[in-house]
């Protein structure tokens, strides 16, 4: 059995409108009252994260903004990283080039954020990752958003250094992911699964797909291996 777990949010434990699945509620609390370690780890914000965290009645170990904040528990210390100004530099690049074309976009959360800069999916992936080639910043669409952050960072990165605090190694994590973020997740964990949901890179990296899609797949997953 894996002595804990790491999940997503948006589309892990969410439908794709971001409702929570009751079910895999549910399931985190028995893993949790069975003293099993959860993060949760998302492109949202902390206090977004740390508001779910509490409700669903984890212990406060939380990955946000894409790995760019980590923290241990509720009362630890907040690791921020990345260059945040440089992600706005880029994020005023990409408004230079598409305001005048008509297309608006809509930040994300701004207020909150200590790393990257997210945004809605208004505009072209693609087209943003050719105009940001020479800048040290990924674009990374989640599905849900796109975000801008330095190169480096990930939840991967930031899985390691969590686990380290937490007395654990990744490989003794079982993740769940739904997304491109979520790959270098899965990939460090111990064994990765996605929910039918996913797209082909989460796939790709995840040990097993389950049947079910988005939260119900994910409680399938806590049922086999926390049984
Ligand atoms: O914030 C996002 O874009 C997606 O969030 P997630 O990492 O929980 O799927
Ligand atoms: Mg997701």
């Amino acid at each position: 059995m894996p002595k804990a777990f790491i999940t997503d949010i948006d589309g892990t434990l969410t439908d794709d409108r971001r409702r929570l699945s009751t079910r895999a509620v549910e399931e985190i609390r028995r893993v949790v009252d069975a003293g099993i370690p959860v993060v949760l780890a998302s492109g949202n914000t902390l206090c977004f994260i740390d508001a779910l965290s509490k409700m669903i009645g984890t212990e406060g170990d939380v990955i946000a903004e894409n790995g760019g904040v980590y923290r241990h528990g509720y009362t630890g210390d907040r690791h921020s990283a990345g260059d945040r100004e440089l992600c706005f530099a880029a994020y005023q690049k990409i408004i230079d080039t598409f305001q005048p074309k008509g297309e608006e976009l809509r930040l994300y959360s701004n207020d909150y954020r200590y790393s990257d800069v997210a945004f809605a999916r208004d505009a072209d992936v693609d087209e943003i990752k050719k105009l940001l080639a020479d800048m040290p910043v990924q674009v990374v669409d989640t599905g849900f958003a796109i975000h801008l952050q330095s190169e480096g960072l990930s939840k991967g990165a930031a899985l390691e250094k969590l686990a380290e605090l937490m007395g654990l190694v990744p490989a003794d994590f079982l993740a769940a992911g739904d997304s491109i973020n979520d790959v270098s997740m899965l990939k460090a964990a111990g064994i990765a699964v996605t929910p039918a949901n996913a797209g082909p890179e989460a796939r790709a990296a995840a040990d097993f797909v389950m049947s079910k899609p988005f939260g119900e797949g994910t409680a399938d997953a806590l049922a086999r291996y926390f049984p």
